[in-house]
């Protein structure tokens, strides 16, 4: 909570200009049942109209100073709120771009939508509310009880007995109340997930005809989140008749013993009347009050969960000195006795895992499934770091260096193409915004897009929809390819990129590949031997080891692995070759 406070800090003049606010308005909300008094006891008693209007415009004059402050503080207090969500939001955003896939893979995506929007919302909301209550309150609190004594010091008990009902019944809706927020922001993330997940796999929801089981399971989360929420807001809305109950029994009971008062001249009719008022204006004070304890600990759960993404260490961190690569800079790839373990995983997925990339070569990587391909990929890009043994390029461990350095070196195409909405052209120049037509022509052409994207009416600037779902699924693979080769990056990474082209496009793009990176080191997955049979060196892994090195023949002489991979793969001729 604190460091969600300390947002604040900024807004500090704006804060001091609204607290000066609040003291005049207080101040004067608490003037006028004294001016009232005053009306009743000389003015309308005597039937002294010059002194009704002389104390009437006062009390309107000071209405007008209490009414300009009080819209002042409500601009002021909605800015600070809107402000600090905004910046909160921006941190948060921020924070969440450079997580790795380590703290993705803790928090979870739906629930850092949750936090980035619902939780700040929590935080705007309070601070608006906190920030108008938390000192007009006590000042109208304590002010209140001061001039009621003065007023008439005999009715204290009503006000005590009324302030003692008001805070029992409050602390008891609260208690029950208050283990039910953080099940609300839970149940959200959980509504969120379903959400997600429903709308992400929608096709397979329909391919395997299982709406009805999503809309249960949809329904489930929001029934669930419903009935919290019910809970909450049903306990909080039964504060308001009790508090009109109170007010109106204080009224009652101060008429009551403050008539017998009058009848008997031990005070003016004005001054039961304030008194009446001072009674009310207390009981508001501590309902407001009461309003902030509600809102505080649902806030705090907020504040938590927010501060939680900010404060998040970050698993791969940049070296607090980092290095950066010589001028004569090699695309070096090396692997050291390299284990892994995911975070949140068993065991270790790599294992021992010792080899040399050199520019100008291919390094393929073929295995069977789960058997650490994209895992070993991964680590080069730093998207989870190694357990032990190490990752070097041009002999630098590449923890050594930035983040932004290593990711700068490399091209890189996901094993699940991601395009982003937009425009061919805004797609390709992705990673690099001063790409010329001609660069993305080339890279076109190199990833076989080019023709493709010709017969589009709109060229480069055919539209592609969110996550690129207007192309199809090899379009958008070469797509990916394409951004990468934008980059003209020393190191390219192909995660099983060509799994959706043909087999005469995957061999063209091969050679094309070939023709253009021939200083660069590449590395391909792959589950197809025709895709990766020609590269310089291959890598077989078996259950995260390393259980071959070298290239299609050398493997389909030595491996057992790879030969197996191969007889189940390729015809006896491809074999004989
Ligand atoms: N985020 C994760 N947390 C825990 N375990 C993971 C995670 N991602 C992958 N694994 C596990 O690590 C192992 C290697 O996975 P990886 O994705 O590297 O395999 P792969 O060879 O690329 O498989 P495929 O060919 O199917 O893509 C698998 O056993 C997988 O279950």
């Amino acid at each position: 909570m604190i460091k969600v406070l300390s947002y604040l800090r900024t807004h500090s003049v704006s804060l001091f200009f609204v607290l000066i606010l609040l003291v005049i308005q207080a101040t004067t909300d608490l003037s006028l049942p004294d001016y009232m008094s005053d009306v009743v006891n000389t003015g309308v008693m005597s039937g002294n109209s010059s002194v009704i209007y002389e104390i009437g415009g006062k009390m309107l004059l000071i209405t007008l100073v209490g009414a300009i402050s009080s819209v002042l503080i409500g601009y002021n207090a909605a800015r600070i709120g809107a402000d600090v969500a905004k910046e909160l939001r921006r941190d948060v955003f921020h924070k969440i771009q450079y997580f790795s896939n380590g703290e993705f893979d803790k928090f979870t995506t739906s629930s850092l939508i949750t936090r980035s929007t619902n939780d700040i919302i929590q935080i705007q909301t309070f601070l608006i509310m906190s920030i108008r209550l938390v000192l007009y309150a006590p000042i109208l609190g304590i002010g209140g009880i001061v001039k009621a004594l003065e007023n008439s010091p005999s009715m204290s008990w009503i006000i005590a007995v009324s302030v003692i009902v008001l805070l029992g019944a409050i602390l008891l809706i609260i208690t029950a109340a208050l283990p039910k927020f953080r099940m609300v922001q839970k149940l959200l993330d959980r509504l969120n997930l379903v959400a997600r997940e429903t709308l992400d796999g929608m096709l397979v929801v329909r391919a395997f005809n299982t709406q009805e089981f999503e809309e249960e399971r949809f329904d489930k989360a929001s029934k669930d989140l419903l009935s919290v929420n019910l809970f909450v807001n049903r306990s909080m809305a039964a504060l308001m008749p009790l508090m009109m109950l109170v007010m109106n029994l204080t009224t009652v009971a101060i008429v009551w013993v403050g008539a017998k008062q009058v009848s008997s001249f031990q005070i003016d009719i004005g001054t039961m009347m304030a008194y009446m008022q001072y009674a009310l204006q207390i009981i508001m004070a501590f309902l407001m009050l009461a309003m902030m304890f509600v809102l505080i600990p649902r806030s705090v759960i907020s504040a938590n969960r927010i501060e939680e993404v900010l404060v998040e260490a970050e698993y791969i961190a940049d070296p607090k000195s980092p290095e950066v690569f010589d001028e004569d800079f090699e695309p070096v790839v090396a692997f050291h006795q390299v284990e892994f373990k995911y975070p949140e995983g068993d065991g270790n997925v790599l294992h021992g895992i010792d080899f040399v990339a050199y520019p100008g070569q291919t390094t393929a990587i073929i295995g069977a499934t789960g058997s650490g391909k994209s895992t070993l990929v991964n680590l080069i890009m730093r998207f989870y770091d190694v357990t032990e043994g190490s990752i070097s390029i041009h002999n630098k461990d590449i923890r050594c260096i930035t983040k932004k350095i290593l990711r700068d070196k490399i091209g890189y195409v996901p094993q699940k193409s991601l395009l982003f909405s937009g425009t061919i052209e805004s797609n390709l120049k992705y990673a690099n915004k001063e790409a010329t037509s001609e660069m993305l022509d080339e890279a076109a052409a190199i990833a076989q897009a080019k023709e493709f994207i010709q017969t589009k009416e709109e060229g480069y600037q055919s539209e592609i929809a969110q996550g690129g779902n207007n192309v199809s699924g090899g379009q958008k693979q070469r797509l990916s390819i394409a951004r990468a080769l934008v980059k003209n990056a020393p190191i390219y990474i192909f995660d099983d990129s060509f799994s959706a082209l043909d087999l005469k496009t995957d061999r063209k793009l091969r050679k094309a590949l070939e023709k253009n990176t021939k200083t660069s080191t590449i590395f391909i997955v792959a589950q197809r031997i025709s895709s990766i049979r020609h590269a310089d060196q291959i890598l077989v892994l078996d259950n995260g080891y390393l259980v071959g090195i070298g290239t299609h023949e050398e493997l389909m002489y030595g491996c057992e692995v790879y030969r197996e991979i191969a007889k189940s793969q390729l015809s006896e001729e491809e074999l004989a070759i």
